[in-house]
């Protein structure tokens, strides 16, 4: 993972943030957790300042597929100030994410910050995540954040869907949308899920996860 000492431009706490149910324990949509132009400002500097690795396109053994630029680094001062701006909150006031690992709760956001850019063609296989420990507090995570930083008419694809069983017969689909934030269980509980291939325009996620102690 890489230190990267970087300046992220200006992010502001939201109020007022609705919560979706989308699957009751499982899937959580939070809109407008960024603005258009925090968005666009974030994308700015990640392209600026961030060089994304091309994945090799052939997954290591028991690992999906997954042919997404990305780049993951430690930040722990970011994962706080996402914390902040609202994650706190929703984990907190939504009971079904807030007592999910009882007698853990919520305490914060990985600091390992993973970014993403799929271009036309790429995607991200079906998988599931595991549960890892956050380097700086030696937590586990229970939940994946993913923070959609484009989507609507700037991306056609690239949906995250959620299969509520192996033979994958129902689903969940979640379009990207700019500054929606998405919550969804993992480890243990975690259901398979993708990330399909975006056919146009650029999708960019922010990845982190939600610790409990
Ligand atoms: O990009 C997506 O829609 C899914 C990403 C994902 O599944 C992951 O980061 O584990
Ligand atoms: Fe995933």
């Amino acid at each position: 993972m890489k230190q990267i000492k970087s300046k992220w431009p200006k992010l502001f706490p939201k109020s007022d943030l609705q919560v979706n149910e989308l699957l009751q324990g499982q899937i959580y949509t939070i809109p407008d957790f960024f603005t258009v132009k925090e968005c666009d400002n974030l994308i700015a500097h990640i392209e600026a300042n961030i060089p994304l690795q091309k994945t090799s396109g052939i997954p290591k053994k028991g690992e999906a597929l997954r042919s997404n630029d990305r780049v993951s680094v430690s930040d722990p001062a970011f994962a706080d100030l996402l914390w902040c701006l609202g994650i706190n909150t929703v984990s907190t006031s939504t009971q079904a994410i807030y007592k999910a690992a009882l007698p853990d709760v919520p305490v914060g956001l990985n600091s390992n910050i993973r970014i993403y850019r799929y271009l036309p063609g790429q995607r991200f296989e079906c998988h599931y995540d595991d549960t890892v420990r956050d380097e700086r507090t030696n937590c586990w995570t229970e939940w994946t954040l993913l923070i959609y930083l484009t989507g609507e008419d700037e991306v056609s694809g690239g949906e995250t869907v959620f299969y509520k069983t192996e033979k994958k017969k129902s689903s969940v689909v979640v379009a990207p949308s700019k500054g929606t934030a998405l919550l969804h269980r993992h480890g243990a509980s975690c259901l398979l899920h993708e990330g399909k291939e975006v056919t146009k325009g650029v999708k960019y996620v922010l990845r982190s996860d939600v610790v409990v102690n």
